[in-house]
């Protein structure tokens, strides 16, 4: 699969998804950008699966108190609650307040964004406190389970958001917590009973652990091919410029945008001169090679984030320059074509110089122009262009 990809990218500028694709990741880390990317992604993927378990997680919760309620009846007269058994509830109601608040942040729209760092201090508490209660119920000489120790550290590895690196420390976090907790508090046979149950909790952290590594694994191969496919749809694969069906795609947004900001958006079109002539002269792969050499030097004038350097197809591109007006558009435009000149592409069947050059039509929208009539209007100034003798800039 790999080497397909390469085939269809050979020669195309940089993507960092097929980079990081061949680089692999068998450590689960991506470069820098790349990995505040993913983890972006993962975390709003996962935003259902974070409001389902924090529901869950508050009913089996209140469950809990019940019972509590029910075993030490703190309501009942005339039976003064023991210290221990008063740190036990207070233990309890804590972590209902805990995720009670945790519900709040995900209910309230502006506070989303906490959902995610909230989430592995959550399950961490949460699981570390059941180890505790269930300690003070041994200590209570009452029976104590630590099965939903077990089940705590499991679920630090369900989709809840969080990368293979956040699950692990949670769940060693919550067994090793658990197991030195339980070394300062328990004693005797309640020690003993604890310490084999904390066998199957650290197997529960290890078999968990390696379903969450190949999870990750596999959640980042998505995300990286996802990705490339967008890129893919969007882009030329000889250049890496954007297509003509992106151009016109993102157009009518970028209307609808320069109307709202009242400014004017600037277009390009860029024809390479006697071009024919170069693929009979060079051969067509030193066409494609000197097309990819023009796209990179348009890629580079698309310097803002709304500007954009396209292929339309051929030895023809477009520059689409958001908030400009004449003098700047005929400036970038002259640089852009001595830009090309100057890369002294050897071109001797050329009727106009002894290299590679182009030429280029201009169009600055008006206020009430659709995006139509603007390349209408480049076009015939890129045609009056070639007529006037190429290599020069035309509005
Ligand atoms: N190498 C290569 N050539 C291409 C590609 N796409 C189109 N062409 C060639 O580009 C040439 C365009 O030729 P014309 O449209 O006649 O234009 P021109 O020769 O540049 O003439 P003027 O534009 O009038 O200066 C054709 O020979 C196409 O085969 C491509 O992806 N790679």
């Amino acid at each position: 699969m790999l080497s397909s990809f390469e085939e269809l990218f050979r020669g195309t500028p940089g993507n960092p998804y097929l980079q990081q694709l061949l680089k692999g990741f068998a450590w689960l880390r991506f470069e820098p950008q790349l990995e505040r990317e993913y983890d972006q992604y993962l975390g709003a993927a996962a935003i259902r699966q974070r409001r389902i378990a924090i529901v869950l997680a508050l009913l089996i919760w209140c469950g809990f108190v019940a019972v509590d309620l029910h075993r030490l009846q703190p309501f009942a007269e005339g039976v003064p609650l023991s210290e221990t058994a008063g740190w036990l509830l207070h233990l309890r109601w804590a972590v209902l307040g805990l995720l009670l608040v945790a519900q709040l942040v995900l209910l309230v729209k502006r506070l989303e964004f906490l959902t995610l760092p909230l989430t592995p201090w959550v399950i961490a508490l949460t699981g570390v406190a059941t180890a505790l209660i269930n300690m003070l119920y041994s200590r209570l000489g009452m029976q104590a389970s630590y099965d939903g120790v077990i089940l705590l550290t499991i679920a630090a590895f369900f989709p809840l958001g969080m990368t293979f690196y956040t699950s692990l420390m949670v769940g060693l976090v919550i067994s090793v917590g658990s197991f030195l907790l339980a070394q300062w508090l328990l004693i005797g046979d309640y020690l003993r009973a604890f310490n084999l149950t904390a066998v199957y909790l650290f197997l529960g952290v290890l078999v968990s652990a390696g379903g969450g590594y190949l999870r990750d694994h596999n959640q980042r191969e998505q995300f990286l091919s996802r990705h490339l496919l967008n890129w893919l749809a969007e882009r030329d694969s000889l250049t890496g410029l954007y297509n003509r069906r992106s151009l016109e795609q993102k157009l009518a947004l970028l209307f609808l945008q320069a109307r709202r900001q009242k400014c004017r958006i600037g277009l390009v079109l860029v024809d390479l001169d006697h071009f024919k002539a170069y693929n009979d002269s060079y051969g067509h792969r030193a066409g494609d090679l000197a097309l990819q050499r023009v796209a990179r030097v348009l890629h580079d004038f698309a310097r803002r984030p709304l500007d954009m350097a396209v292929r339309l197809g051929g030895e023809e591109f477009a520059l689409l320059l958001f908030d400009c007006d004449e003098p700047a558009l005929h400036s970038l435009a002259e640089e852009v074509r001595l830009a090309i000149e100057q890369l002294a592409i050897e071109h001797r069947s050329s009727a106009t110089l002894p290299v590679m050059t182009a030429s280029l039509g201009l169009a600055l929208s008006g206020p009430e122009e659709s995006s139509g009539a603007l390349y209408q209007r480049a076009d015939e100034a890129l045609y009056r262009a070639k007529h006037a003798g190429r290599n020069q800039v035309l509005l």
